[in-house]
């Protein structure tokens, strides 16, 4: 059988690599510190494990590019933690991808192993993870148990693998907080989602429920979801697809997107690069976040491909948003003054770039909603005097159907509940992610996530 070869082998090189525990404690204590794996994967909504895997004994060679950490790069807009497979033999992983994905990346890292002895925990720690696979499947109770206290000493939450019932059974009795059900089942390599649904009933709120294996589409996604499952682990869907952020966000069914807008220099353009959120806007207009030309144009190359560009303007003649358009390569024109509906057709029949159209939330009547709907690809609704930080009562358009973007004082506090009252397609956000160094990573992160959770 496939799994007692793996561990067979697993135990030649562990002989071989001769780990010294007292060099591992040392090495733990200079390591970065766990992050919250057990929380990432609590929140509401489901999250989303997204796996490095290389190959696999079933599939063979699942990726042949294989640029770890930019993968994992990729990963972090769009996945609460990632799985690192790190056994050498039979899944082509390697600890190195782990040490080097850790340097690069704060979204909590998964060591995927076959363990089975202390040493392997404090190997895995040393090298950044913030937590580790344990397979009930290949432990003795006793065994299970200390493996597990031996985890927790080190401050990170193991991930406790099931396939039956009575696997349920041990990891709940061992005291588990995180159950894994893995749809394969490791012997036969036959695969079936209902399994996580089947057993999900026998474990308690409290613990955290992980899906594994096999999961391959929305509908399975909504399937888990319905079931109450919170997490869930995804390597070859996720590993054979060219847009991983793309993939990610299909799985998880996200209808709200998300523009930061106001960008000015390239270490906003690093900044969402990691973050990946849709759309990003550059303005043209006067305003302290103004921007030229020539800037927009470099800081456009610089872009992520999946982040689509928006020029933002303020009463600014045809020639000159088409001109600026084309130059700059804009996806989305956005009119934020009072261009009247005519400047909107004639700008949408170029077809080289989409308009958006900016109305003020309150004030405005159904009549005017109407006309412009009828020459704008978006309406976005925004408060009186944009990029002021001020929210309107949404209640105003919360009735308005079709496709409407919301602006205007968002930020990672409010966004959630904004999304729930108006459900727009696209939220806008400027100074509700910036700190003093303009905009800011985590607040953009924080807002990303809140948006998720509703969106
Ligand atoms: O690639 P998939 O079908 O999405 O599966 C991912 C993950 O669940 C799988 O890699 C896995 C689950 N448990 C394991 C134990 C060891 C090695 C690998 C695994």
């Amino acid at each position: 059988m496939i799994l007692k070869r793996i561990i067979e082998d697993k135990r030649k090189s562990l002989e071989e690599l001769q780990l010294n525990i007292d060099d591992l404690k040392r090495r733990c204590e200079t390591a970065l510190p766990p992050k919250d794996f057990y929380s990432v994967l609590r929140r509401e909504g489901i999250s989303i494990i997204g796996e490095i895997k290389r190959a696999s004994p079933s599939k063979g060679v699942i990726r042949e590019d294989f640029p770890h950490v930019e993968l994992a790069r990729e990963y972090e807009g769009a996945v609460e933690a990632v799985s690192i497979l790190t056994e050498e033999e039979h899944f082509k992983g390697s600890m190195k991808y782990l040490k080097d994905i850790a340097q690069e990346i704060d979204t909590p890292l998964l060591c995927k192993d076959f363990i089975f002895t202390r040493e392997q925990i404090y190997l895995a720690r040393a090298n950044g993870a913030s937590s580790i696979l344990l397979i009930v499947r290949i432990l003795e109770e006793e065994l299970l148990k200390e493996l597990l206290t031996c985890a927790r000493s080190l401050g990170m939450e193991p991930l406790v693998e099931t396939h039956t019932e009575g696997e349920v059974k041990k990891a709940l009795e061992a005291g588990a907080m995180i159950v894994g059900i893995n749809n394969r089942d490791l012997s036969n390599f036959t695969v079936d989602i209902r399994r996580s649904i089947e057993l999900r009933r026998n474990i308690p709120e409290e613990v955290v429920v992980v899906a594994e294996s096999g999961i391959k589409s929305r509908s399975h996604v909504a399937l888990l979801e319905e079931a109450g499952i919170d997490a869930i682990l995804v390597g070859e869907t996720l590993m054979r697809s060219r847009d991983l952020v793309g993939t990610a966000r299909e799985l998880r069914g996200v209808t709200t997107k998300v523009k930061i807008c106001g960008i000015k220099t390239p270490q906003e353009v690093e900044i969402l690069n990691r973050c990946k959120p849709h759309y990003t806007g550059l303005v043209f207009a006067p305003s302290k976040r103004q921007v030229d030309r020539e800037t927009s144009k470099e800081l456009r190359e610089r872009l992520h491909p999946s982040i689509k560009t928006v020029g933002v303007f303020v009463d600014e003649e045809y020639e000159e948003i088409l001109n600026t358009a084309r130059y700059c390569k804009l996806d989305v024109v956005q009119l934020h003054g009072r261009e009247d509906t005519d400047l909107c057709r004639r700008l949408r029949e170029v077809r080289e770039f989409k308009v958006w159209k900016a109305l003020p939330g309150e004030t405005i009547s159904d009549y005017i909603i109407e006309n412009y709907s009828q020459v704008a690809d978006y309406l976005l609704f925004d408060s009186i005097t944009p990029g002021g930080g001020k929210t309107f009562h949404w209640e105003r358009i919360k009735d308005v159907h079709g496709n409407i973007i919301l602006a205007g004082g968002l930020a990672p506090y409010n966004v959630g509940e904004a999304v729930k009252k108006v459900r727009p397609s696209i939220v806008d956000v400027s100074s509700g992610v910036e700190g003093s160094e303009g905009k800011d990573y985590s607040k953009i992160l924080r807002f990303i996530e809140e948006v998720r959770k509703y969106g």
